[in-house]
């Protein structure tokens, strides 16, 4: 199969997408898709119907539709951990009975539900107060999957934030907990812990220092805590009361977490009803893929897309370019979210993988990016397949004239991509402008764009809670089919481990405690110039 994608991307891989549209004046229509008021374009892309149906046959033979239907229904594919992968479960507002272990979850997962609405709706109210009265804001403390989504998602929604104000605490550089809690009333701060495992030590680190602050000034500062873990063991340990302690299961993992408990800040932020309509758009989300066929399915033509740009054209990077201020924080939440599950390099057996696993994912919000890094996607040595998303309409009516603006830059970026502009019309341009000769021929050669630069884009009608879900789940769907065609484990993070192992062993050694006996020359090296610079 990967042969046949491999030679495909040899013959195809120079040809001109421009000449495809000449061939097929409707390739708009023919390789483009909607689902829900999503619309995702791949026509700017050298992808034709041979190449799409080589690659829908691997997902044939991955076998996707077995194990899509795997992952909804409960088995335990996340292999290395042993554990169901079932965020899915998290958004099911149908209540439709899914099992592990044979045990029905959705009670419990819709009791957990109803509980963190009662909670964020006292917050909200006042009902819930802090010892200085209405709680004014709200500091989550968590770091990947228990930060980057709900810091994410109350940037996107915030025309809908009319609760506290939310702030988000993630690294373990002091500096990050001092500016946000500098300013802060302790008595009107209520402080959540967001940790699946209620052990990362940045976490625990600055929920101790936010503890710390709170109890200079208030008899009892455990009362404007809350939890958010898997962990109930370790956070009655920490002392927080059972009834501010929002729990799930293992099969939730980190980077998929937002859905539920983690997601509580954010609830706080805008409400039950937009969270509500947060969680109806991921379910919509997974109705789409889990009933479409694969040639219309927005999640498999995404992954597919990535698939044939990085393992079949190789590719290594993907750009994510929302046109949207309020998605800045998206391409990070991405980045966690991809290269966390796909960054793998064995098979489900633990065989050495024999083709790429995924992509460098990175990005920034149109229209700044433009000013930045695109001269490198327009004119650099290397492809960078761009990934565009857009709103058809902003939240500020009176400036829809700025959101006209927005949307003409994001289209023209991709029509430049694609279009490209010859050494010929460089040099007409210049010598327009009075030059001649090898001046002429000097200076129109900088200003050619090869052009011929794969992009997709995605269209959505405007970035309300439920259209938010709708993005988030589409996302995750494409990490899973990108997964199942690689044959890894998407749903594990080995990777990070051996780095905090070594952070651990190396606390003492920096603190004078311990020699630098058996580390390498340069962490030795290092360890001795910041003791003998402090
Ligand atoms: O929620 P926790 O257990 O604090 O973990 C935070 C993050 O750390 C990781 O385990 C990686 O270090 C992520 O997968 C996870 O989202």
């Amino acid at each position: 199969m990967w042969q046949d994608i491999s030679a495909l991307a040899e013959r195809h891989r120079d040809r001109s997408i421009l000449s495809l549209f000449d061939a097929d004046p409707a390739r708009f229509d023919h390789f483009s898709a909607r689902a829900g008021g999503l619309l995702f374009d791949y026509s700017k892309t050298n992808i034709c119907d041979e190449v799409r149906d080589a690659l829908l046959a691997l997902c044939d033979a991955a076998g996707l539709e077995q194990k899509r239907e795997a992952m909804f229904t409960g088995a335990k594919i996340n292999e290395t951990e042993g554990r169901a992968v079932l965020h899915t479960a998290l958004r099911n507002l149908s209540g439709d009975p899914v099992k592990v272990d044979g045990q029905d979850v959705m009670p419990g997962v819709l009791a957990t539900l109803r509980r963190m609405e009662d909670f964020a709706e006292a917050v909200r109210t006042g009902d819930y107060h802090g010892a200085g009265g209405r709680i004014s804001d709200v500091v989550n403390i968590g770091i990947g999957g228990s930060d980057l989504g709900p810091a994410m998602a109350e940037l996107a929604l915030k025309p809908y934030c009319d609760g506290p104000r939310c702030h988000f605490v993630s690294n373990v550089d002091g500096a990050h907990i001092h500016d946000v809690l500098k300013g802060l009333d302790p008595a009107r701060t209520l402080v959540i812990v967001a940790s699946k495992t209620f052990t990362t030590i940045e976490t625990m680190t600055n929920a101790e220092t936010a503890r710390k602050w709170m109890a200079a000034k208030l008899d009892d500062p455990g009362a404007q805590f809350a939890a958010l873990s898997s962990n109930a063991e370790k956070t009655a340990e920490w002392g927080i009361d059972p009834s501010r302690v929002f729990g799930f299961e293992d099969w939730v993992g980190g980077r998929y977490s937002m859905w539920g408990p983690i997601g509580l800040a954010l609830m706080i932020a805008v409400g039950a009803t937009d969270f509500r309509g947060f969680l109806a758009g991921g379910h919509a989300m997974d109705k789409h893929f889990r009933e479409a066929p694969a040639a219309e399915n927005l999640a498999v033509l995404l992954a597919l897309t990535g698939i044939w740009h990085n393992q079949g054209l190789g590719y290594a990077t993907r750009a994510v370019l929302p046109y949207e201020q309020r998605l800045a924080r998206f391409p990070a939440y991405l980045q966690q979210m991809e290269m966390e599950s796909n960054g793998k390099r064995v098979d489900m057996e633990g065989r050495d993988l024999t083709i790429d696993s995924g992509p460098v994912v990175w990005g920034e919000p149109g229209t700044n990016g433009q000013h930045a890094f695109y001269q490198l996607i327009h004119q650099g040595t290397r492809v960078v397949p761009c990934e565009f998303m857009l709103g058809a309409e902003g939240h500020e009516p009176d400036l829809a004239h700025q959101h006209d603006l927005l949307a003409a830059n994001c289209l023209a970026q991709s029509e430049a991509l694609l279009r490209g502009r010859s050494l010929k019309e460089a040099t007409d341009i210049m010598a327009a402008k009075g030059l001649e000769g090898a001046e002429l021929d000097r200076q129109a050669r900088h200003r050619v764009f090869p052009g011929n630069r794969p992009s997709t884009t995605l269209l959505y009608t405007k970035l309300t809670p439920y259209v938010l879900g709708q993005l988030v789940a589409l996302y995750e769907h494409r990490v899973f089919v990108e997964g199942v065609i690689l044959g890894i484990n998407s749903y594990d993070q080995w990777g990070v481990e051996l780095g905090k192992e070594l952070a651990v062993k190396l606390s003492p050694i920096l603190a004078g405690k311990e020699g630098t006996e058996g580390k390498d020359g340069s962490t030795a090296g290092l360890v001795t110039a910041l003791r003998a610079s402090r």
